[in-house]
């Protein structure tokens, strides 16, 4: 055995495609997210969706979970909903638990006239309206469950750099539900927000969840980049549950305060007619008194683009 650790990673990588080859469910799992990731070899989203497929059949339930996201959101191939719910049907059959739920879930999510939404206007500008009531209680429950574990310490972006870090600023978790950790009734519901403020689906950044503790807060800030070619040129706040004392999303520059009721939909713009960000829309998360808050907060930029490649390439 060397001791060079580059050889010796070559060849766990080696033995991982050995068994893949050999049929091994986890191997193909792992082979299949590393053409998604194009980090141990080269992108390639076709042969991912392949070798996906082939760990589904293989008995792999993780595999399938992906599979039904990437189906739902044209990774590897056109976005096609109704294979995805297919998917997601048989996985039901076969893996049950979580994947019969979604899709019992589902049935109801796509049975929901957005017309029984009110709408109250709390600013023109910058635009601010809440959607009362848009997500119904069981639809807010599955995004905190769905994204729970994924909960890590929220960063921001450097603004010099551009990487993530964290930052006294926003001291809450938070959990980013991209492209492979979607489900099926947290997309339909994506869909069903993007209708009723009228945006394409690829205009939207992932969904994250933000989970506050007492005392947790995101200070005063603007959800727009210094430098972009894609700006983030509106918000949708998603109140997942109101049992907690605390934790208002404040406007201090409008004397706009806004608890959510569970299942409020906030959206607001962040620039200007010029496209410029507008310094009106400084908004915060105030501290959490008491109990915990959740909140589904997607970043809506100006230009569709492509997930994999990002909002500055569009
Ligand atoms: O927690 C809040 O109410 C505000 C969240 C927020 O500003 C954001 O996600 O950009
Ligand atoms: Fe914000």
């Amino acid at each position: 055995m060397s001791n060079r650790p580059d050889i010796a990673l070559a060849r766990s990588h080696q033995s991982v495609l050995h068994a893949a080859q050999g049929g091994d469910p986890e191997a193909l799992f792992v082979v299949a997210f590393w053409h998604l990731a194009g980090d141990v070899v080269p992108r390639n989203l076709e042969k991912s969706r392949h070798i996906l497929r082939m760990a589904v059949e293989a008995g792999h339930a993780g595999a399938a979970a992906i599979e039904i996201a990437l189906a739902a959101n044209g990774t590897g191939a056109a976005a096609d909903w109704d294979l995805a719910e297919k998917l997601l049907a048989q996985a039901g059959e076969v893996f049950g638990g979580e994947f019969q739920e979604q899709h019992n879930l589902l049935a109801s999510v796509s049975n929901f006239d957005p017309k029984v939404c009110d709408i109250e206007i709390l600013s023109s500008s910058p635009s601010i309206r809440l959607f009362k009531r848009a997500l119904r209680p069981q639809e807010c429950a599955h995004i905190i469950a769905a994204s729970s574990h994924y909960l890590e310490p929220a960063m921001v972006q450097d603004p010099v750099s551009g990487r993530l870090m964290p930052h006294p600023i926003r001291t809450s978790s938070a959990a980013v539900i991209g492209p492979t950790r979607a489900t099926l009734p947290i997309y339909a519901l994506c869909h069903r927000i993007f209708g009723l403020i009228d945006i394409q689906f690829d205009q939207a950044e992932s969904m994250t969840v933000l989970h506050y503790k007492p005392g947790q807060q995101f200070r005063g800030h603007l959800d727009t980049l210094p430098h972009t070619r894609n700006q983030r040129c509106a918000t949708a706040l998603i109140y997942l549950n109101a049992q907690y004392t605390g934790g208002e999303t404040v406007f201090p520059k409008l004397g706009i305060s806004i608890k959510g009721e569970q299942g409020d939909l906030l959206v607001f713009d962040n620039v200007q007619i010029d496209g410029l960000p507008d310094p009106m829309s400084l908004h915060s998360g105030d501290p959490v008194i008491a109990g915990e808050k959740w909140l589904g907060s997607i970043w809506i930029r100006q230009r569709p683009f492509n997930m994999w490649s990002g909002p500055e390439q569009a």
